[in-house]
C-alpha cells in the first residue's frame, strides 16, 4: 500500500535526515515509527503526504508514485493527526469534524450525518460534545476530535504524528485502546510515529525502530523485544523487555486455572459440598447459560443454609476477553484488587487467571522466542529441576 524505494532527504543546511530508507507498509497494516528525537521519523511521515519533498528515491501510494499526483488530490486520500490537533476553535465539534467531506464539497446534511457518525465511532456522543467549541473540551477529547476529523472522508491511509503525546499517561492508555478498537474496524493503513517504544508495542503490527535516519530493525513487536536485530535496538528497547513483553504477549486457553464451578440457581449445601471436596476457597458462579455471573466465597455458614448461590453470589468485575495481553490481565487485577481474573470467550466463561498463571505464561513467551517453538510446547522448568 505504502511503499519507500531508496528515500533520501537532505535538507538544506546538508543535515540528512533520511538516509537511503526502503520499506513497505500492508494494506490495513498498522506501522509504528520508533526512535530517539531527530532520527527522521517526521520526515519520513511528511513525505508521504508531500508536506516535504524527498531529496531522491521514490514513495508509492498503491502503486502510483505519489510524485505524480497532484498534493492536494493526494492528501484527501490520506488522514493526518498530529499532536497539536490544529482544531479550528470557531467551529464546533461537528464542524471540525466535517471539515474534509466540506471541502470535497459534500452537501451539508450528509456532511453533517458523516461527522455525527465518527464521533459516535471514536466516543464522543455527538449530542454532549457536537455543539462545543475546542476550548472546552479536555486534551484526550481534542484527540478523539483529531482522529475523528482525520476518518471523515474515509481515506485508506492514515499518517498519525505522535497523537496522543500531550495527554497524561492513563489518557493516553485509554486513547491508544479506543484506537485499537477502532482500527479493527475500519482497517486503515496506518504509519504512526511515537518515541515511546511501550506504544509502538502496543499499537503496531509491526514496529519500524530507527537509528539515524535509517531503519535499524523492521519486525513485529515480539521480535523486536524478544530478539533486537542490533545492540542499538536492545539498548533501545531497554532493558525491562520482560515487562514490555507483557503488552505483546496475549493470554491463551492454557494459560488459565479452572476453579470449581456452581451455578446461580445450586442450593448452597450442595455448593458448599463442591468447594470442601476440592478444598477450595471460592469458586466460580456463572447463570443458567453459562456465562459469568460472579464468585462465591466458602464460608461455614453456606452449608448450613438453604436457599441457591444466587443469594451468596458476588458481581465479577475484572475480567477479560481471550486474548487480552498480560499487561491488560496485570492492569486489571491491580484496578479491581483481584487475586484472579475470569476469562471470557465471547460471554462463554473459560477459566482464570492468576498471579502465577500469568508469570509462568510470561517466562513461555520469552523462552518460546529463544526457541523459535510456540508457547504451549514450553515446558517450563522450576529452580529445583534446574
Ligand atoms: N527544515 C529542516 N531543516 C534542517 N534540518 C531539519 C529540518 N527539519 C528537520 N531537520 C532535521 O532532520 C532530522 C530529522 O528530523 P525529524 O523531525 O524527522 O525527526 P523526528 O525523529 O521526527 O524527531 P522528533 O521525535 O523530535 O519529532 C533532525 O536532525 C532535524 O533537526
Amino acid at each position: 500500500m505504502i511503499r519507500f524505494e531508496h528515500v533520501s532527504k537532505r535538507y538544506a543546511d546538508g543535515t540528512t535526515a533520511v538516509d537511503d530508507l526502503s520499506f513497505e507498509v500492508a494494506e490495513g497494516e498498522l506501522v509504528t515509527l520508533v526512535g530517539p528525537s531527530g532520527c527522521g521519523k517526521t520526515t519520513t511521515m511528511k513525505m508521504v503526504n508531500r508536506l516535504i519533498e524527498p531529496t531522491s528515491g521514490q514513495i508509492f501510494l498503491d502503486g502510483e508514485d505519489i510524485a505524480t499526483i497532484d498534493p492536494v488530490q493526494l492528501r484527501r486520500r490520506i488522514g493526518y493527526v498530529i499532536q497539536q490537533v490544529g482544531l479550528f476553535p470557531h467551529k464546533s465539534v461537528l464542524e471540525n469534524t466535517a471539515t474534509v467531506p466540506h471541502l470535497l464539497g459534500w452537501q451539508r446534511a450528509k456532511a453533517r450525518e458523516r461527522a455525527t457518525e465518527l464521533l459516535d465511532l471514536v466516543g464522543l456522543d455527538p449530542s454532549v460534545y457536537g455543539d462545543r467549541y475546542p476550548d472546552q473540551l479536555s486534551g484526550g477529547q481534542r484527540q478523539r476530535v483529531g482522529v475523528a476529523r482525520a476518518l471523515a472522508a474515509d481515506p485508506p491511509v492514515l499518517l498519525m504524528d505522535e497523537p496522543f503525546g500531550a495527554v497524561d499517561p492513563v489518557v493516553r492508555e485509554h486513547l491508544q485502546n479506543e484506537f485499537l478498537r477502532l482500527q479493527a474496524q475500519v482497517r486503515k493503513t496506518v504509519l504512526f510515529v511515537t518515541h515511546d517504544i511501550e506504544e509502538a508495542v502496543r499499537l503496531g503490527d509491526r514496529i519500524a525502530v530507527y537509528g539515524s535516519g535509517t531503519i535499524e530493525q523492521f519486525d513485529a513487536p515480539a521480535a523486536v523485544l524478544g530478539a533486537p536485530a542490533t545492540p542499538y535496538v536492545a539498548d533501545f528497547v531497554g532493558a525491562d523487555r520482560g515487562l514490555k513483553r507483557l503488552t505483546v504477549t496475549p493470554i491463551e486457553p492454557g494459560d488459565l486455572e479452572q476453579p470449581p464451578v456452581v451455578h446461580l440457581d445450586d442450593p448452597l449445601p450442595k455448593a458448599a459440598a463442591r468447594l470442601a471436596a476440592e478444598g477450595a476457597r471460592w469458586a466460580v458462579v456463572l447463570d443458567d447459560r453459562d456465562n459469568l455471573h460472579g464468585w462465591i466465597l466458602a464460608d461455614a455458614a453456606l452449608a448450613k443454609s438453604s436457599g441457591t448461590v444466587k443469594e451468596h453470589a458476588r458481581r465479577m468485575e475484572a475480567w477479560l476477553p481471550v486474548g487480552s495481553s498480560l499487561k491488560q490481565a496485570f492492569s486489571s487485577m491491580l484496578q479491581n484488587d483481584a487475586g484472579w481474573i475470569a476469562v471470557l470467550d465471547g460471554d462463554r466463561f473459560l477459566g482464570v487467571l492468576t498471579p502465577g498463571r500469568l508469570h509462568e505464561a510470561l517466562r513461555r513467551s520469552i523462552d518460546a522466542d529463544a526457541q523459535a517453538i510456540p508457547r504451549a510446547e514450553v515446558e517450563l522448568q522450576t529452580i529445583a529441576d534446574a
